[in-house]
Protein backbone atom coordinates (compact mmCIF):
# COMPACT_ATOMS: atom_id res chain seq x y z
CA UNK A 1 0.00 0.00 0.00
CA UNK A 2 1.05 3.61 -0.87
CA UNK A 3 1.99 5.35 1.92
CA UNK A 4 -0.68 7.94 2.65
CA UNK A 5 -0.42 11.98 1.05
CA UNK A 6 0.41 14.44 4.36
CA UNK A 7 -0.99 18.14 2.85
CA UNK A 8 2.04 20.78 4.23
CA UNK A 9 1.05 24.17 4.90
CA UNK A 10 3.51 27.00 2.93
CA UNK A 11 4.33 30.31 3.55
CA UNK A 12 4.04 33.09 0.88
CA UNK A 13 7.84 34.45 0.11
CA UNK A 14 9.06 36.83 -2.75
CA UNK A 15 12.19 36.36 -3.91
CA UNK A 16 14.27 36.63 -7.24
CA UNK A 17 11.44 38.47 -8.59
CA UNK A 18 9.41 35.61 -8.04
CA UNK A 19 6.63 34.80 -5.91
CA UNK A 20 6.77 31.18 -3.76
CA UNK A 21 4.40 29.14 -1.87
CA UNK A 22 7.24 27.71 0.24
CA UNK A 23 8.10 25.50 3.31
CA UNK A 24 11.59 24.72 5.15
CA UNK A 25 13.30 21.33 3.43
CA UNK A 26 12.89 20.23 7.70
CA UNK A 27 8.96 19.80 7.86
CA UNK A 28 9.56 17.81 4.65
CA UNK A 29 12.27 15.37 5.61
CA UNK A 30 10.38 14.34 8.87
CA UNK A 31 6.81 13.86 7.40
CA UNK A 32 8.52 11.50 5.23
CA UNK A 33 11.13 9.98 7.08
CA UNK A 34 9.66 10.55 10.54
CA UNK A 35 5.85 10.02 9.74
CA UNK A 36 6.58 7.97 6.91
CA UNK A 37 3.95 9.95 4.72
CA UNK A 38 4.35 11.46 1.46
CA UNK A 39 3.94 15.14 1.80
CA UNK A 40 2.67 17.41 -0.64
CA UNK A 41 2.88 21.70 -0.09
CA UNK A 42 -0.37 22.92 0.17
CA UNK A 43 0.05 26.48 -2.18
CA UNK A 44 -1.33 29.69 0.02
CA UNK A 45 -4.59 30.36 -2.06
CA UNK A 46 -6.86 30.33 0.26
CA UNK A 47 -10.78 30.32 -0.14
CA UNK A 48 -9.63 29.53 -3.84
CA UNK A 49 -8.98 25.81 -2.32
CA UNK A 50 -11.46 23.23 -1.87
CA UNK A 51 -10.71 21.90 1.24
CA UNK A 52 -13.11 19.20 0.99
CA UNK A 53 -11.78 17.68 -2.07
CA UNK A 54 -8.64 18.07 -0.60
CA UNK A 55 -9.54 16.34 2.44
CA UNK A 56 -11.07 13.60 0.54
CA UNK A 57 -7.44 13.31 -0.89
CA UNK A 58 -4.98 12.89 1.80
CA UNK A 59 -4.19 11.06 5.16
CA UNK A 60 -3.60 14.00 7.19
CA UNK A 61 -2.47 17.84 7.91
CA UNK A 62 1.06 19.23 8.88
CA UNK A 63 0.79 22.91 9.71
CA UNK A 64 4.50 24.21 9.85
CA UNK A 65 6.44 27.11 11.74
CA UNK A 66 7.03 30.86 10.15
CA UNK A 67 8.97 33.59 11.15
CA UNK A 68 5.60 35.43 10.68
CA UNK A 69 2.78 35.86 12.45
CA UNK A 70 -0.85 35.09 12.68
CA UNK A 71 -2.02 38.34 11.74
CA UNK A 72 -3.69 40.19 14.91
CA UNK A 73 -6.78 41.47 13.07
CA UNK A 74 -8.29 37.78 13.48
CA UNK A 75 -8.03 37.38 17.24
CA UNK A 76 -8.50 41.19 18.24
CA UNK A 77 -4.80 41.81 18.52
CA UNK A 78 -2.73 44.91 17.73
CA UNK A 79 -2.39 44.55 13.68
CA UNK A 80 0.74 47.31 14.27
CA UNK A 81 4.17 46.05 12.18
CA UNK A 82 5.64 45.58 15.82
CA UNK A 83 3.99 42.01 15.80
CA UNK A 84 4.47 41.33 12.16
CA UNK A 85 5.90 40.07 9.70
CA UNK A 86 2.37 39.44 9.12
CA UNK A 87 1.49 36.58 5.60
CA UNK A 88 -2.15 37.07 5.46
CA UNK A 89 -2.35 34.43 2.49
CA UNK A 90 -1.10 31.84 4.65
CA UNK A 91 -3.69 32.91 7.44
CA UNK A 92 -6.65 32.81 5.09
CA UNK A 93 -5.44 29.44 4.21
CA UNK A 94 -4.30 27.71 7.02
CA UNK A 95 -7.58 28.85 9.62
CA UNK A 96 -9.88 27.49 7.64
CA UNK A 97 -8.20 24.44 6.48
CA UNK A 98 -7.64 23.26 10.23
CA UNK A 99 -11.31 23.73 11.22
CA UNK A 100 -12.39 21.91 8.51
CA UNK A 101 -9.79 19.19 9.30
CA UNK A 102 -10.65 18.97 12.56
CA UNK A 103 -14.82 18.89 11.60
CA UNK A 104 -13.61 16.02 9.32
CA UNK A 105 -11.54 13.73 11.64
CA UNK A 106 -8.22 14.30 9.76
CA UNK A 107 -4.87 13.71 11.92
CA UNK A 108 -3.46 17.45 12.58
CA UNK A 109 -0.20 18.21 13.63
CA UNK A 110 0.07 21.83 13.92
CA UNK A 111 4.24 23.51 15.33
CA UNK A 112 4.89 26.47 16.16
CA UNK A 113 3.24 29.17 14.23
CA UNK A 114 0.76 25.84 13.35
CA UNK A 115 0.19 26.08 17.30
CA UNK A 116 -1.15 29.43 16.75
CA UNK A 117 -2.42 28.93 14.31
CA UNK A 118 -5.29 26.34 15.54
CA UNK A 119 -6.10 28.00 18.81
CA UNK A 120 -6.77 31.36 16.55
CA UNK A 121 -8.31 29.13 13.97
CA UNK A 122 -10.47 27.89 17.20
CA UNK A 123 -11.51 31.09 19.07
CA UNK A 124 -8.19 31.54 20.79
CA UNK A 125 -6.00 34.84 20.96
CA UNK A 126 -2.12 35.29 21.12
CA UNK A 127 0.36 36.74 23.38
CA UNK A 128 3.28 39.02 21.26
CA UNK A 129 6.52 39.30 22.68
CA UNK A 130 6.36 37.30 25.51
CA UNK A 131 9.64 37.53 26.75
CA UNK A 132 9.44 41.22 27.66
CA UNK A 133 6.19 40.05 29.94
CA UNK A 134 7.28 39.81 33.81
CA UNK A 135 8.20 36.09 34.68
CA UNK A 136 8.46 34.72 31.58
CA UNK A 137 11.82 33.55 29.33
CA UNK A 138 13.36 34.55 26.37
CA UNK A 139 11.68 31.67 24.09
CA UNK A 140 13.40 33.01 21.17
CA UNK A 141 15.96 31.22 19.17
CA UNK A 142 19.52 31.93 20.71
CA UNK A 143 21.31 34.50 18.65
CA UNK A 144 23.25 32.76 16.16
CA UNK A 145 23.40 32.35 12.03
CA UNK A 146 24.18 28.95 12.78
CA UNK A 147 20.59 26.92 12.33
CA UNK A 148 21.86 23.74 14.46
CA UNK A 149 22.28 26.63 17.24
CA UNK A 150 18.86 28.40 16.93
CA UNK A 151 17.00 25.34 17.35
CA UNK A 152 19.52 23.69 19.72
CA UNK A 153 17.03 21.77 22.92
CA UNK A 154 17.55 23.82 25.67
CA UNK A 155 14.05 23.77 27.99
CA UNK A 156 11.77 21.23 29.59
CA UNK A 157 8.07 21.29 28.90
CA UNK A 158 6.10 19.28 31.51
CA UNK A 159 2.52 17.18 30.06
CA UNK A 160 -0.37 17.41 31.71
CA UNK A 161 -2.18 14.71 33.47
CA UNK A 162 -3.67 12.49 30.74
CA UNK A 163 -2.65 14.10 27.87
CA UNK A 164 -1.95 12.58 24.50
CA UNK A 165 1.65 13.12 24.36
CA UNK A 166 2.51 11.99 28.11
CA UNK A 167 0.60 8.44 26.48
CA UNK A 168 3.27 9.18 23.22
CA UNK A 169 6.21 9.78 25.22
CA UNK A 170 5.54 7.64 28.51
CA UNK A 171 6.88 10.55 30.86
CA UNK A 172 6.03 13.54 32.21
CA UNK A 173 8.74 15.82 30.88
CA UNK A 174 10.67 16.29 27.97
CA UNK A 175 13.25 19.00 26.98
CA UNK A 176 12.57 21.46 23.70
CA UNK A 177 13.99 23.61 21.38
CA UNK A 178 12.67 27.28 21.48
CA UNK A 179 12.28 29.59 18.18
CA UNK A 180 9.49 31.92 18.77
CA UNK A 181 8.13 34.94 20.54
CA UNK A 182 4.54 34.45 20.24
CA UNK A 183 2.45 32.36 22.70
CA UNK A 184 -1.33 30.92 23.45
CA UNK A 185 -3.04 33.53 25.53
CA UNK A 186 -6.43 33.01 25.58
CA UNK A 187 -6.88 29.00 24.69
CA UNK A 188 -9.66 28.42 22.16
CA UNK A 189 -12.72 27.12 23.55
CA UNK A 190 -12.13 23.59 22.20
CA UNK A 191 -9.14 22.65 23.53
CA UNK A 192 -6.98 21.23 26.13
CA UNK A 193 -3.30 22.57 27.16
CA UNK A 194 -1.11 19.17 26.78
CA UNK A 195 2.16 20.72 28.09
CA UNK A 196 3.82 23.85 29.72
CA UNK A 197 6.82 25.59 30.28
CA UNK A 198 8.57 26.06 33.39
CA UNK A 199 7.20 29.80 33.28
CA UNK A 200 3.48 28.68 32.44
CA UNK A 201 3.91 29.00 28.39
CA UNK A 202 1.32 26.67 26.92
CA UNK A 203 3.97 24.18 24.70
CA UNK A 204 1.53 22.14 23.93
CA UNK A 205 -2.34 21.72 23.13
CA UNK A 206 -4.87 18.67 22.26
CA UNK A 207 -8.61 19.04 20.78
CA UNK A 208 -10.99 18.73 23.15
CA UNK A 209 -13.51 15.36 21.32
CA UNK A 210 -11.40 14.94 18.28
CA UNK A 211 -12.44 12.47 15.97
CA UNK A 212 -8.54 11.99 15.54
CA UNK A 213 -4.70 13.05 16.48
CA UNK A 214 -5.19 17.05 16.62
CA UNK A 215 -2.22 18.13 18.36
CA UNK A 216 -0.31 21.36 18.15
CA UNK A 217 3.26 21.87 19.88
CA UNK A 218 4.85 25.39 20.28
CA UNK A 219 8.94 23.18 19.58
CA UNK A 220 10.13 22.01 16.49
CA UNK A 221 9.71 18.00 16.77
CA UNK A 222 10.73 18.05 12.98
CA UNK A 223 14.17 19.65 13.42
CA UNK A 224 15.87 16.88 14.94
CA UNK A 225 13.85 13.87 13.95
CA UNK A 226 16.46 11.98 13.29
CA UNK A 227 18.77 12.36 16.43
CA UNK A 228 16.04 13.12 19.34
CA UNK A 229 13.41 10.42 20.46
CA UNK A 230 10.88 12.53 21.91
CA UNK A 231 11.22 14.45 18.37
CA UNK A 232 10.99 11.10 16.64
CA UNK A 233 8.14 9.61 18.70
CA UNK A 234 5.38 12.69 17.87
CA UNK A 235 6.14 12.49 14.06
CA UNK A 236 5.82 8.46 14.51
CA UNK A 237 2.22 9.11 16.05
CA UNK A 238 1.22 11.47 13.41
CA UNK A 239 2.14 8.80 10.53
CA UNK A 240 0.24 6.18 12.94
CA UNK A 241 -2.67 8.09 12.82
CA UNK A 242 -2.55 9.79 9.16
CA UNK A 243 -2.29 5.62 8.41
CA UNK A 244 -5.03 4.59 10.37
CA UNK A 245 -7.01 7.58 9.01
CA UNK A 246 -6.15 6.60 5.02
CA UNK A 247 -6.63 2.59 5.83
CA UNK A 248 -10.52 3.16 7.37
CA UNK A 249 -11.39 5.86 4.83
CA UNK A 250 -10.40 2.76 1.95
CA UNK A 251 -12.11 0.40 4.11
CA UNK A 252 -15.36 2.98 4.14
CA UNK A 253 -14.61 3.25 0.20
CA UNK A 254 -14.73 0.23 -0.82
CA UNK A 255 -17.49 -1.01 1.64
CA UNK A 256 -19.48 1.58 -0.26
CA UNK A 257 -19.02 0.34 -3.73
N1 LIG B 1 6.37 33.59 14.37
C1 LIG B 1 5.79 32.93 15.54
C2 LIG B 1 5.94 31.43 15.40
C3 LIG B 1 7.38 31.02 15.56
C4 LIG B 1 7.81 29.94 14.60
O1 LIG B 1 7.01 29.28 13.94
N2 LIG B 1 9.13 29.78 14.47
C5 LIG B 1 9.67 28.97 13.41
C6 LIG B 1 11.10 29.32 13.07
C7 LIG B 1 11.28 30.80 12.82
C8 LIG B 1 12.75 31.19 12.69
O2 LIG B 1 13.53 30.48 12.02
O3 LIG B 1 13.12 32.21 13.31
C9 LIG B 1 6.43 33.41 16.82
O4 LIG B 1 7.49 34.07 16.74
O5 LIG B 1 5.90 33.09 17.90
Amino acid sequence: MHPPLVAISTDVRVFDRYTWHATPQQYIEAALSGAGVLPVLLPSFGPRIDFDALLDQVGGVLITGSKSNVHPSLYGGDPSERNGPYDEARDATTLPLIRKTVERGVPLLAICRGIQELNVALGGTLATEIQERPGIMDHRAPPSEVQDDRFAIRHPVSFAESSWLADIFETGLIEVNSVHRQAVERLGPRLKVEAVAEDGTIEAVSVLDAKAFAVGVQWHPEYWVETDGASRRIFQAFGSAVRDHAAKRSRAQAAAE
